[in-house]
């Protein structure tokens, strides 16, 4: 029976559902990002809106009457309060959420206070309410969304506009279809921005992760090991936890290189990447320090941890064959381990854990030594 997932509706699908949720203009490495500037800004939004619905109150005591303004005061301080509540809580919901949210919020209360005021004649009040559609949804280009999740925000403040409807008055001027037309030009525009900024945001973030990784390897480079590095320290210093250090070198790589080739010698570099990549913990960090040699960064542990995970490294690649098209590779390495001193520097950490792995070379190869 031919599987499910072969025949071609179903991926047709799954690559609509892609599409309609946005998810093939942001790659999976860059969503976390992308949702954490999301919160940010919607907080950032919910913070303005509600200063600024708070901070017409002086124009409703001067255009309203007594029983209009008990009637719509009470609702601006409760838009205002879900405002802030929103942006308070902005980073423990997830994005689309909170999106959802800050729309709804505005929905309600604009849509309660142009309720309140439809019975009455302030006109000047019922004008700025006819505006709150637009106003809302000229926010979406606040925010970096793929221009389909954006448009499909635009929905939501879209009640705005209905909400008129129920009043006769109200149905004339301004006619429902002109505001239908302006609200939809403003939400195609708020989306072509959001999207510019989405993208702007994903080539950046792209760019900024091809600055700190390896191509070859895919691990950190030293730019990125070392920015690590300092952080570590820094932490280490302050809360008094160890902190230690391997510096790795592939033995006579040279002659790897000269025997198989360069392309080989690129596999065999990948191989040690994955391995150690796959050998640390996900607090600790392995990078490439550049040519053949590695470095791998250990918070939390002190000379004898340090000392087991190298051993435990340099019995597993000594034990490993890096497959090529034309055999099996065998390699060593070569493991120079430091662990922190206090009030010692990065600097003069590498420069032990260097010494340390010189020293190992000096006696032999495919052998530890601290620092
Ligand atoms: N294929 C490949 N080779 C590299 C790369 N970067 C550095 N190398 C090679 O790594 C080799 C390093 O050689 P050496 O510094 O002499 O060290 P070694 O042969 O490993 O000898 P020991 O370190 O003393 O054991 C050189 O041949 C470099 O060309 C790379 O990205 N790809």
């Amino acid at each position: 029976m031919v599987a499910l997932t072969r025949l071609p509706l179903p991926r047709l699908l799954h690559r609509f559902d892609a599409w309609w949720s946005g998810r093939v203009w942001v790659p999976r490495i860059h969503r976390a990002q992308q949702g954490r500037l999301i919160q940010e800004r919607v907080a950032t939004l919910a913070r303005m809106l509600a200063a600024l619905v708070v901070g017409w109150v002086p124009l409703d005591l001067y255009a309203l009457q007594r029983e209009e303004l008990m009637r719509v005061l009470p609702l601006r301080l409760l838009l205002a309060v879900a405002l802030l509540a929103l942006a308070r809580f902005a980073t423990r919901l997830s994005p689309v959420n909170l999106v959802r949210l800050v729309l709804w919020a505005q929905v309600a209360g604009f849509g309660a206070m142009s309720i309140a005021l439809e019975s009455m004649h302030a006109s000047v009040m019922h004008l700025n309410y006819t505006l709150a559609p637009f106003l809302v949804v000229a926010q979406l280009a606040a925010l970096p969304l793929p221009w389909i999740r954006s448009l499909r925000a635009a929905l939501i403040p879209a009640w705005l506009l209905v909400i008129p409807l129920a009043s006769a008055d109200m149905e004339a001027d301004p006619p429902f279809w002109r505001g239908v037309w302006l609200y939809g030009t403003i939400a195609a525009i708020a989306a072509w921005v959001g999207h510019s900024q989405l993208r702007l945001l994903v080539d950046l973030l792209g760019a900024r992760r091809d600055a700190l990784h390896d191509a070859l390897t895919g691990l950190p480079n030293r730019r990125a090991a070392e920015a690590r590095l300092a952080v570590e320290r820094a932490r280490a210093h302050r809360g008094g936890a160890p902190l230690s250090l391997l510096m790795l070198d592939i033995d006579h790589f040279k002659r790897v290189n000269d025997r198989w080739g360069h392309a080989d010698g690129d596999r065999v570099l990948a191989a040690v990447a994955r391995l150690l990549a796959r050998e640390v913990r996900e607090c600790d960090l392995a990078a490439r320090f550049g040519g053949e040699e590695f470095l791998v960064v250990l918070p939390d542990s002190g000379p004898r941890e340090a000392l087991d995970v190298a051993e435990r490294i340099r019995a597993l690649i000594e034990r490993t064959r890096v497959d090529v098209p034309n055999g099996r590779i065998g390699i060593t390495v070569s493991i120079g381990a430091a662990t922190l001193r206090s009030n010692e520097d990065e600097a003069t950490l590498l420069a032990r854990a260097d010494a340390a792995l010189y020293r190992a070379k000096a006696a032999g190869r495919n052998r530890t030594e601290a620092g």
